[in-house]
């Protein structure tokens, strides 16, 4: 059975005092012995890592950076390196959002070097890629979605699979209020289980989680999970209100 996943991406929302209030608030309403196989993460800025880390130390709430550089270290100002994350105790890392892609320049072939590094410092990776509206209206979505992994996870091993999460979150549903309905979620998140089976094995393809990012709120949460692909959800805006992500955690 895989492991079910609903992770939280805060992007460049709270100050410290607020991300340790969220995550306190998210620690005491989710009921850790009805989460069984399901893992709960919040992804706060950078700067409130080590916050939200000494708030979740006695929680089942994990804690992934929203990215980082992927260079080991040197004169890149501004930038956070994989050892950096390692070194104050983050375990995950969510690599390749669309707003890194869209304002960042972030290609396929970069993000490979970053999931390359990931190893190194001991950083699970939430592999987040989908394709852009135009590729969805030409009927290219099935090709992008196949060359992002391609390109930035094919050469992987497979026993270095047990250290990726994918989550698909096509461009046009994200913070946009339209969502992929769930058989178009589920349409893709086969067609993904089934790219890998083919370069890799179906027992592989079988054990990954794959999770839907795009507006995934309380109201349509319970419908996408329930899709025999879909694994979870990364989601952006209702992750930072506690009754609407618990809600979404309990869809689950
Ligand atoms: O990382 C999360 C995704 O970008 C989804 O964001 P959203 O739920 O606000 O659409």
């Amino acid at each position: 059975m895989r492991t079910k996943i609903v992770a939280g991406n805060w992007k460049m929302n709270k100050t410290l005092a607020e991300s340790k209030a969220l995550v306190e608030a998210i620690s005491d309403k989710v009921n850790g012995d009805k989460l069984e196989d399901t893992r709960v993460i919040v992804a706060p800025t950078y700067v409130n890592l080590t916050g939200v880390l000494d708030s979740t130390e006695d929680s089942v709430v994990e804690v992934a950076a929203q990215n980082m550089h992927q260079e080991e270290s040197g004169a890149y100002t501004g930038e956070i390196s994989g050892a950096m994350l390692e070194d104050i105790g983050v375990e995950l890392v969510i690599l390749g959002h669309s707003e890194r892609r869209a304002y960042f320049g972030e290609t396929d072939e970069l993000l490979a070097k970053k999931v390359d590094l990931s190893y190194k410092y001991n950083l699970e990776v939430i592999f987040c890629f989908g394709e852009e509206l135009e590729d969805r209206k030409s009927g290219n979505h099935f090709k992008v979605v196949e060359s992002q992994l391609k390109n930035a996870l094919f050469h992987l091993e497979a026993e270095d699979w047990r250290n990726i999460i994918l989550a698909y979150e096509p461009v046009w549903a994200i913070g946009t209020g339209e969502t992929a309905s769930p058989e178009q979620a589920q349409e893709m998140h086969a067609f993904i289980r089934k790219i890998i089976a083919d370069k890799y094995t179906q027992n592989l393809a079988d054990g990954i989680s794959i999770l839907y990012g795009g507006s995934v709120k309380p109201a349509n949460a319970v419908e996408i999970f329930s899709k025999p692909d879909v694994d979870g959800g990364l989601i952006g805006g209702a992750a930072l209100n506690v009754d609407d992500f618990v809600a979404i955690v309990n869809a689950i």
